[in-house]
């Protein structure tokens, strides 16, 4: 039986560990089961129950501390993730193995994870050893996409975990709620975008040739190939959380092997269970 796992990724605070209590809060109303992994080692706050949390096994805080090590915040995040990549068993181990597990797993920030570092690959490439059928779910803070600039690097960022992770990535603009109507209606073209006429947008702002040269070469590579298209989020909208589901199980075809179970028996009923004197009972009573 497979397992099956979105690994949540983006940049800080795109809103990562709020999708992931979203999910789960959403998945319950669904009568769905949905766990959550917290594999970012600094993390201070989340509001989901966790499954497994990468602080038992090693924090940013103690690798700073350390004074051999003497690192600062960002190398330190990196030295813990080399850490827990060296020690994929205490994963294993928390994991456990449930029948149609389908877990979330809450990534760090830092985006240097999902540029050139190998740990992201190999955390994929173990879970695929273990069965599990991972779907990269990159998400990026809509406040930042409303200009073309910021969404071309926002796509950038989005390419490149898809690049290195070769899994099927679904891409996210969260925050969705924190639009005005306007800018709602102006982000319409960037869900699904047009990249050479955005180049176009873009075309009296660059003073460079030789930069817009390379713009348009990135737009027209992106286009061509229709490598990056974004779905809304909003957590306050119900439908448009199904809708991103949909896309993500589809992706790794999750429900497609799930066997049909019996509902619960309902209580069976006592065998000398007589209505009348019940009935009878209540009326007296
Ligand atoms: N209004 C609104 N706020 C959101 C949404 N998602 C996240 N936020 C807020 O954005 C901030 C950052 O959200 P997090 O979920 O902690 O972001 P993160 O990506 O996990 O952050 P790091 O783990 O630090 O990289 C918090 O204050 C959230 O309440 C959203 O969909 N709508
Ligand atoms: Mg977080």
């Amino acid at each position: 039986m497979p397992r099956y796992a979105q690994l949540v990724m983006g940049p800080a605070g795109s809103g990562k560990s709020t999708y992931c209590s979203t999910l789960v809060q959403h998945s319950e109303a669904l009568n769905r089961s949905v766990q959550v992994v917290n594999l970012d080692p600094a993390a201070e706050h989340f509001d989901y129950p966790v499954m497994a949390d990468i602080r038992e096994l090693i924090q940013v805080d103690d690798v700073m501390e350390d004074d051999s090590l003497r690192f600062g915040p960002n190398g330190g995040l990196v030295f813990c993730m080399e850490y827990f990549a060296n020690n994929f068993d205490w994963l294993e181990e928390s994991l456990g193995h449930v029948e149609d597990d389908y877990i979330l797993f809450d990534c760090p920030g830092q985006i240097e994870l999902y540029t050139h570092l190998p740990v992201m690959r190999q955390l994929v490439e173990q879970l695929q050893q273990w069965e599990f059928r991972v779907c990269g779910v990159f998400l990026v803070d809509s406040q930042f996409m409303v200009e073309s600039f910021k969404f071309i690097s926002g796509v950038m960022a989005a390419l490149s975990a898809m690049v290195s992770l070769e899994i099927p990535q679904v891409n996210i603009m969260t925050k969705m709620d924190l639009l005005s109507p306007k800018a709602k209606k102006e982000i319409e073209k960037y869900l699904d975008p047009d990249m050479y006429s955005m180049m176009e947008d873009n075309s009296d702002t660059i003073k460079s040739t030789k930069f817009k040269k390379l713009t348009k070469a990135i737009c027209g590579l992106i286009d061509d190939y229709s490598m990056v298209r974004f779905l809304p989020f909003d957590r306050t909208d119900e439908e448009g959380i199904n809708i991103v589901l949909q896309h993500i199980d589809f992706s790794i075809q999750y429900g497609e092997d799930l066997e049909f179970k019996e509902p619960k028996d309902v209580e069976e009923e006592p065998a000398n269970l007589n209505y009348d004197e019940i009935f009878q009972g209540k009326v007296d009573s």
